[in-house]
């Protein structure tokens, strides 16, 4: 990494079910992630965290488009616009930001302020696609909404918070498939973003996938915004998450893929910016999985083996 870290939390649970996401921040900072940084010898800041209201006070509905559901919309928008600006800052003074949730609805704000000023390729890997509507949840839940939110897709092409102004379908790739509601099937199926599934992993490598998705998401880009839901990793991995799903990648797959992305970190398409999300200290066991994000982050980042 040849730019300083800037490390940025979002103590967010109000797009997820399952409260303890909003300790997320503290438990991968506890991990020791400023420390791993510094150990490759990148400099490395923490900005501390992006102010969250509290869901207690505050009306579900408020924001909610007319058709649909969409709960703490109204937050989410406040704190999504705090962390754009955030976002956009760490940019323009030329480091790099290192979000850390909070749950998944963060990267609206994340996708919106790295893609400010620059054309912005994103690699998503989840076990779900977060491709939901206000039209289409099964849960209300925002978390399940983000990538449609960046690309403007349903009442979110109203708003001028959610769609980040420079990401285009065609340079979004998903990474990691395993968990897609009936009716989220069509919105993916029916856009220009690329998704590989496990089943694509199972028959090609992580390698070929993630070095394909890479491909995607910086064709023609200025770089890439890398979003990890730790969701991504198998639950014996990564247990410490809101909505685990069997099957999903191994511990050195998630290693290979990452130490891929810094490997193609340079320009052009170089890594633009980076965040862990889901991390449920509270599911977690002994903060296993806020200690595998702080490792994935470091290969992400230019850690090796030898
Ligand atoms: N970022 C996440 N963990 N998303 C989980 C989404 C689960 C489900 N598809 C929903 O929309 O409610
Ligand atoms: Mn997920
Ligand atoms: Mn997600």
């Amino acid at each position: 990494m040849d730019r300083n870290v800037r490390i940025i939390g979002v103590p967010m649970d109000l797009g997820a079910d399952r409260r303890g996401v909003d300790m997320g921040p503290s438990a991968i900072r506890y991990a020791g992630l400023a420390e791993s940084i510094e150990g490759l010898g990148v400099a490395c800041s923490d900005w501390g965290d992006v102010h969250v209201p509290r869901p207690e006070g505050s009306d579900p509905d408020a924001g909610a488009p007319a058709s649909g559901t969409a709960k703490f919309l109204a937050e989410t928008e406040t704190v999504c616009t705090r962390l754009a600006h955030e976002v956009a800052d760490a940019v323009a003074d030329g480091d790099f930001p290192l979000v850390l949730g909070g749950d998944h609805s963060i990267a609206i704000g994340t996708a919106g302020g790295v893609s400010r000023d620059a054309e912005t390729g994103i690699v998503w890997f989840d076990a779900h696609g977060d491709f939901n509507t206000p039209a289409t949840t099964p849960s209300g839940n925002v978390h399940g909404m983000g990538l449609a939110a960046i690309l403007g897709k349903g009442p979110f092409a109203d708003t001028d918070w959610a769609p980040a102004p420079n990401v285009a379908e065609e340079n979004v790739a998903l990474v990691g498939l395993r968990s897609v509601d009936a009716a989220e099937r069509p919105n993916i199926r029916n856009s220009d973003v690329t998704a590989y599934t496990m089943t694509d992993i199972d028959a090609r490598g992580v390698t070929e996938v993630v070095t394909e998705a890479l491909d995607v998401a910086t064709d023609g880009t200025d770089g890439v915004h890398v979003s990890l839901d730790l969701d991504w990793l198998d639950p014996t991995e990564a247990p410490g998450v809101g909505t685990p799903e069997r099957g999903g990648v191994s511990y050195r797959e998630a290693h290979a893929a990452m130490e891929l992305i810094s490997e193609r970190a340079a320009d052009p398409g170089r890594l633009a910016s980076m965040e862990l999300v889901e991390v449920n200290p509270i599911l977690d066991r002994h903060n296993q999985t806020a200690e595998l994000g702080v490792e994935l982050a470091a290969s992400a980042l230019g850690k090796v083996i030898l």
